[in-house]
């Protein structure tokens, strides 16, 4: 029996399993997908909000400030890029000033520090693309920008190090609560083979499916709406359009279109915010993309907008209660909801990660391991060389010198690194998440047979079993008629 399995391996599932792997604790995640960071972790705006939007006293304005603050250590001990770039969120002259006014004393409420109201001249210099109509701004120092691939695998990686055992491709499809524990049905898609598991606590880190899984056990339902956001990512080429996070004022629906840096050198604009009915809807949409362009312009001019290498979208897990919900649930022993997890759950997972694993520890009665290790290393990048140490590293391994992505000079060294490490890649996405090979300009035209023909001869994997991401993503279907006839 386990102590304690977390369902989910998105950035709070696995911030989760990190923190609790401090603990002398029997611990599992659950993950439908077939890597870590596949739903809405992977598709977001990778901002570390500084903390000035959710209302005061609400989940979300305390574990967002909270887990702003963590950000500095957190990226270095699990080796990951971030940047506090800065955020503005500018008023133009149709708005009203009060706008901004507001946020910054909702921030003050927050503890956020160094929020300033910023005129025209000072944006400017800071900012010399803003819209012409752009009177002023918000300016918080301490907004950030993360990637959140990295984050995600991050702490996925740490707390398998720690000892937590992942399930991958393994859905959850039943529960039930005994009179110790609970007893969960899963389904492994790889095999076809369904397992039942039992364990003391749940933690529910489900993401827009959080609430199926707490209303399968509690009275207290929950209800998630999926909220899709969509974007356009543009080459590096114009990647320091602007240099901080240009937000505009909020609405009811979010925090609007946003044109953003990204750590590795792009530059975002988005997302939208639509309500779908289907929680798997991540395509994208002509409106969608027109009304980014659109919405773009009234913060940024001119966004080189025809430097877009790709689209995507994301899904909100908006609770109707409009916070986190986060705890044990009121009416069902050992079941911890972390639930309605929508912005800014990235900024705040640090915090979420901690908030849930002392509830665990006190639940549990756990003790600290002393042989817990926070430190997990990244993947090594030869850019980060000096050419001594990178020829260096080229002799004694000569993967090291042969390019496999010439957008993102991406080398065959870092995707055996990719392959090989806890919880390594098994998929395209899975080695482009972790090395950005796949990520360019092409966006993996020229990479993608070569990164097959390394999975294929790294991994006990056939060629027709590799996918874009796990099962039903395969590129090859069958035998072509050459073959067949010899
Ligand atoms: C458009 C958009 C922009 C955003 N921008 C930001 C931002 O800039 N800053 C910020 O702080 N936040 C942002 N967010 C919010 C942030 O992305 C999310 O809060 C965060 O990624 C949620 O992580 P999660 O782990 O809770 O959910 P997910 O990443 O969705 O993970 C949940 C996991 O549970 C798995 N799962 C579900 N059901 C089952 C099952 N039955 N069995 C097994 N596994 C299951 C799923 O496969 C999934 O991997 C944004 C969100 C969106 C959509
Ligand atoms: O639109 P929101 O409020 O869900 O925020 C999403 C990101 O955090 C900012 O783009
Ligand atoms: S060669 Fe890899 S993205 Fe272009």
């Amino acid at each position: 029996m386990f102590d304690v399995v977390i369902i989910g391996a998105g950035v709070t599932g696995s911030a989760i399993a990190r923190e609790i792997s401090r603990y002398k604790l029997n611990v599992c995640v659950i993950e439908k997908e077939e890597d870590v960071c596949n739903e809405t972790s992977k598709a977001n705006s990778a901002i570390i909000h500084a903390g000035f939007d959710a209302v005061p006293g609400t989940m979300k304005a305390k574990l967002n400030v909270m887990g702003n603050a963590m950000m500095d250590r957190i990226a270095e001990e699990l080796d990951i890029p971030f940047k506090r770039n800065g955020s503005l969120v500018v008023c133009t002259k149709e708005q009203d000033p009060e706008g901004l006014q507001i946020l910054m004393e909702r921030g003050k409420k927050n503890g956020v520090p160094g929020l300033q109201i910023l005129d025209r001249e000072a944006l400017i210099e800071k900012e010399p693309n803003l819209a012409d109509d752009v009177t002023c701004a918000l300016w918080a120092p301490t907004g950030g920008i993360v990637c959140p691939f990295h984050m995600t695998m991050g702490y996925a990686e740490n707390a398998y190090e720690n000892g937590v055992r992942f399930f991958l491709n393994t859905k959850v499809e039943k529960l039930e609560k005994t009179g110790e524990g609970f007893r969960i049905q899963v389904h492994h898609a790889d095999t076809g083979v369904d397992e039942t598991i039992e364990t003391k606590l749940i933690i529910n880190a489900a993401g827009v499916y959080a609430d199926e899984i707490n209303n399968q056990l509690s009275d207290r339902k929950l209800h998630i709406t999926a909220r899709k956001g969509e974007y356009m990512l543009l080459d590096k080429t114009v990647g320091d359009y602007v240099k901080s996070t240009i937000f505009q004022l909020p609405s009811k629906m979010g925090k609007g279109v946003l044109v953003t840096p990204t750590v590795h050198g792009n530059l975002l604009v988005g997302p939208t915010a639509v309500n779908v009915e289907d929680k798997g809807a991540v395509n994208t949409t002509m409106d969608g993309l027109d009304q980014i362009a659109r919405v773009s312009s009234h913060s940024v001019k001119n966004v080189p907008l025809r430097q877009v290498i790709t689209s995507f979208a994301g899904l909100r897990a908006h609770e109707d209660g409009d916070d986190f919900v986060i705890g044990e649930s009121a009416d069902v022993k050992g079941l911890i909801n972390a639930a309605g997890i929508e912005s800014p759950g990235l900024s705040s997972a640090p915090a979420i990660g901690v908030t849930v694993a002392e509830l665990v520890r006190d639940l549990l009665n756990a003790e600290e391991k002393s042989e817990f290790n926070p430190v997990r290393h990244g993947i090594l990048d030869p850019d980060t060389l000096s050419l001594e140490a990178r020829n260096q590293l080229i002799k004694e391994n000569p993967a090291y010198g042969n390019i496999i992505c010439r957008c993102e000079m991406i080398t065959e060294g870092e995707i055996l690194d990719a392959i090989h490490r806890p919880l390594g890649a098994r998929s395209l996405d899975g080695v482009k998440r972790r090395t950005r090979a796949g990520m360019g300009r092409c966006q993996s035209g020229f990479c993608s047979p070569k990164v097959m023909e390394i999975l294929e001869r790294e991994v006990p994997m056939r060629v027709d079993q590799i996918g874009k991401n796990g099962v039903g993503s395969e590129f090859i279907v069958g035998e072509n008629k050459e073959l067949e006839d010899e």
